[in-house]
C-alpha cells in the first residue's frame, strides 16, 4: 500500500497524520502502524492519527500509540489534527469534532490550537500522588530535581507497578515553579519512554495541582521539554469543566511512504 502522510508537533510531541476519508488506511494492522512509527525503519512518531469523516460532526480522529495500539484520548494529537483539519480546509476557525473519549470543540487561530477537554469530576488523591483521567489515565506525582530525573526508568516502575500493572497509567513528575507555573515531565504509556509533552498529561496536572491546592488560579503554565502549554477551567465543588488545552500545534513535513 502506499498513501500521503503528514509529520505534525504539538510542543514536541510527534505524529504521523494520515487523511482516512477515503477510508483507505488498514486500521487493523497494529505492525504496520508501529512500524510507520520506528524512528529507525519508518517515520517516527510518538503516535499515528486518523482523520476520518463523520456523520453530522466536522471530522473523527483516530489515534494509535507508537506501539501501534488503538488508545485513549491523546490532547496534543488533537490539537494537531485540529491544525490538519484546518489544513484540509475541512474546517474554518472553529470545530466540534469526535473522538475516543467523546466530543471536543476547539478553536485555531495561526498555530495556537485551544481544545476542549473532557469535564473531570474524579481525582484521586493518595499520600505521593494524585490520579486521575483526563480522557487518557494519569499518575501526577511532584518530585525534588526533576531535572536529574531519570523519567524512563521511574516511570516505566510506576506505569507497570500496582495498581495499574498491564493496562497501564501515563505518568507524570512535576515541580512548582511560581503561584501558576509547573515544570512537567512525562513517561507515556504505548510510547514507553518520556515523551516530549503530553496535553491530556499536562490537563491532569494542571487540574492535580489546583485541587490539592498548590495553586489557586484557573490558568496554569506548565513548561514541557517541547515548550510551553497553558490550561484554563471552571472548578465547582471539586468538579472540573470547561476545561481548555492551549498551545501551538505545527506542520512539520509531508512526504509519500509504501508499506
Ligand atoms: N500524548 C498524548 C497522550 C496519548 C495517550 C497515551 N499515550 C495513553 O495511551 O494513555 C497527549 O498529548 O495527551
Amino acid at each position: 500500500m502506499k498513501g500521503h502522510f503528514y509529520k505534525y508537533q504539538g510542543t514536541g510531541n510527534d505524529f504521523v497524520v494520515i487523511d482516512n476519508r477515503s477510508l483507505f488506511f488498514d486500521k487493523t494492522n497494529n505492525k504496520n502502524i508501529a512500524k510507520l512509527c520506528d524512528r529507525r525503519f519508518g517515520i517516527g512518531a510518538d503516535g499515528l492519527i486518523l482523520l476520518e469523516n463523520h456523520p453530522t460532526l466536522d471530522f473523527k480522529m483516530v489515534y494509535f500509540n507508537a506501539d501501534g495500539r488503538e488508545s485513549s484520548m491523546c490532547g496534543n494529537g488533537g490539537r494537531c489534527i485540529v491544525a490538519f483539519a484546518k489544513f484540509l480546509d475541512v474546517i474554518e476557525n472553529k470545530t466540534t469534532f469526535e473522538a475516543i473519549d467523546g466530543l471536543h470543540n476547539a478553536e485555531i487561530d495561526a498555530n495556537i490550537v485551544k481544545l476542549q477537554m473532557t469535564d473531570v469530576s474524579v481525582i484521586q488523591t493518595f499520600k505521593n500522588h494524585q490520579f486521575l483521567d483526563t480522557g487518557s489515565p494519569h499518575h501526577v506525582q511532584l518530585v525534588e530535581n526533576i531535572d536529574d530525573l531519570d523519567v524512563k526508568v521511574n516511570g516505566a516502575q510506576i506505569r507497570y507497578g500496582e495498581p495499574y500493572n498491564e493496562t497501564g497509567s501515563n505518568v507524570n513528575f512535576v515541580h512548582q515553579i511560581s503561584s501558576d507555573k509547573f515544570r512537567v515531565r512525562t513517561y507515556e504509556r504505548g510510547v514507553e519512554d518520556e515523551t516530549l509533552s503530553c496535553g491530556t498529561g499536562v490537563t491532569a496536572v494542571a487540574l492535580a495541582m489546583h485541587n490539592s491546592g498548590k495553586t489557586a488560579s484557573n490558568k496554569v503554565v506548565l513548561q514541557t521539554q517541547g515548550g510551553e502549554l497553558s490550561i484554563t477551567f471552571k472548578e465547582n465543588n471539586g468538579r472540573y469543566s470547561d476545561i481548555w488545552l492551549i498551545g501551538p500545534a505545527t506542520q512539520v513535513f509531508k512526504g509519500e511512504i509504501e508499506w
